[in-house]
């Protein structure tokens, strides 16, 4: 699919300006005038480029300025000069400057368009790096973040069947909607997804959809102009143009407000939308994954999501069973998570005891692989043997009697922050749902769902948090 390209047109001549501009919009890019060197300066700040077109000659002012301080601050944005044939020597030294090519005026539509085709290549090789340096990014999180590599392989029915459906659709366009409990591993699978489908190598991009207000995951999707809400200082692009030619991974899609819901809508039936404040549609072409712990099917009953949006996201839908659930799983998952933690932490842990292995099938693990994961990494931390007993892992009776031994820690040594999360994750804990937890504690489920998500990100209490 052909690329819009964002492209600013720097000269000081009125009629040129606009003539490049006629030609460019003809050819279905989007172009913004400036007519001299500060200007420019101020358009490059706040706008997202991918293309300029720069006269050298503006008045009193030297083109080449513009060409050196693009050159500073973003060296991978390509700058087509606009030369008068007296001036190709100048145009051979702003090439030699690092202009990307040159064009001589008077130009036609044509000789842009040429020139347009060959700035599209360089600036898809550079999309590719891109990309490549985002997926580096994410692999050293992961790193940092201490995860088993994932594994999709199941002995139970249910999971393998979904497994099947997912991966079956995974190298088609069709929109994916993953249901599952809390901790099942829905981020997960989302991002296995992608990996295994025909996007792989362009961006995954996710967007939580609990946000703190409507005007703010809007942005986040879609960008804004400067101005379009409090607070809006400068331009900004959103997740959409970030994952274009990938997917954008809608986390918690049953909490996207209702007045964002037809935007979405929008994207997905013209592949279309507008930035926040501003009226001018641009074209998308993003593949979108949904996740939801949510009866997604009840909130549009309870006219809470709309029925039109449900049935495009909800072309493929698998639902993921809870860990209590999948019995034959369990203990290899737990047995993999032993071997990656023991080999992490240097302890020569072997596995489970057979009372240990007993305990483990005994619990309902209603954090699912979240909670077994950080389970198991406590264990090996904190078991005294080369095999973990079932003192080491939670049991149906620990909750209670590790609550009343905590209760110490109300006034000990410790911050409100983790006092906090202890306590958070403890209502979650024996809660069925975010929405009963955010009852009790008395905050509304967006925030408890940001304070759960901050928690496992800091680690503040990496052992049971989920
Ligand atoms: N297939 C898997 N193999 C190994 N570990 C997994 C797998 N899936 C999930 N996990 C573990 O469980 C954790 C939680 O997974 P994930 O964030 O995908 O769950 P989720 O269903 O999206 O949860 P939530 O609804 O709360 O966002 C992961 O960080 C990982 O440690």
């Amino acid at each position: 699919m052909k690329k819009t390209l964002d492209i600013l047109v720097v000269d000081d001549e009125q009629s040129v300006r606009y003539a490049t501009i006629i030609a460019l919009e003809e050819d279905g890019h989007y172009a913004q005038p400036a007519g001299d060197i500060s200007s420019a300066k101020i358009q490059l700040k706040e706008g997202e480029y991918d293309l300029v077109f720069l006269d050298l000659k503006l008045k009193d002012e030297d083109g080449l300025d513009l060409l050196r301080y693009i050159h500073e601050t973003n060296p991978r944005l390509p700058v087509v000069i606009f030369t008068g044939y007296a001036s190709v020597d100048t145009a051979i030294k702003a090439t030699q400057l690092g202009a990307f090519d040159y064009l001589e005026k008077p130009f036609n539509p044509d000789q842009i368009r040429a020139i347009l085709a060959k700035a599209r290549k360089q600036i898809n090789t550079q999309d590719e790096i891109q990309t490549l340096e985002t997926e580096v990014q994410t692999l050293k999180t992961q790193v940092i973040a201490n995860s088993p590599p994932p594994s999709f392989g199941s002995d139970d029915d249910v999971m393998k069947e979904s497994m099947d459906t997912l991966f079956r659709a995974a190298p088609t366009p069709a929109s994916i909607m993953i249901l599952g409990e809390s901790g099942t591993g829905k981020s997960v699978i989302a991002r296995a997804i992608h990996e295994n489908s025909h996007l792989a190598g362009k961006p995954f991009v996710t967007v939580s959809c609990p946000s703190l207000s409507r005007e703010l995951l809007e942005s986040e999707l879609f960008g804004h102009v400067r101005g379009a809400f409090t607070g809006a200082v400068k331009d900004s692009w959103g997740k959409v143009r970030a994952a274009e030619g990938g997917t954008l991974f809608l986390d918690e899609i049953g909490e996207l407000p209702i007045e964002i819901q037809p935007k979405l809508l929008r994207l997905l039936q013209e592949r279309e939308y507008e930035r926040l404040g501003e009226n001018k549609p641009r074209s998308a072409n993003v593949r979108v994954i949904t996740a939801t712990n949510r009866d997604l099917k009840q909130c549009v009953a309870d006219g809470e999501f709309r029925e039109d949006l449900y049935y495009r996201l909800n072309v493929i839908s698998v639902e993921l069973p809870p860990l209590r659930l999948r019995k034959n799983d369990l203990t290899r998952f737990a047995n993999d998570f032993v071997s990656y933690f023991a080999k992490q932490v240097g302890r020569p842990i072997t596995g489970f005891s057979n009372s240990g292995l007993a305990a483990l099938k005994g619990y309902s693990w209603p954090g699912n692989l979240r909670e077994l994961r950080n389970a198991v990494e406590r264990a090996v931390i904190l078991c005294k043997g080369d095999v973990i007993e079932p003192e080491d892992i939670p049991s149906p009776g620990a909750e209670t009697s590790q609550m009343q031994s905590h209760d110490a820690i109300v006034g000990s040594d410790i911050s409100v922050e983790e006092l906090e999360a202890e306590h958070i994750k403890r209502v979650i804990k024996r809660t069925s749902s975010l929405q009963q937890a955010a009852e009790i504690l008395g905050i509304d489920k967006t925030t408890l769902y940001r304070k759960r998500k901050k928690y496992e990100k800091t680690e503040i209490l990496p052992s049971n948090l989920n």
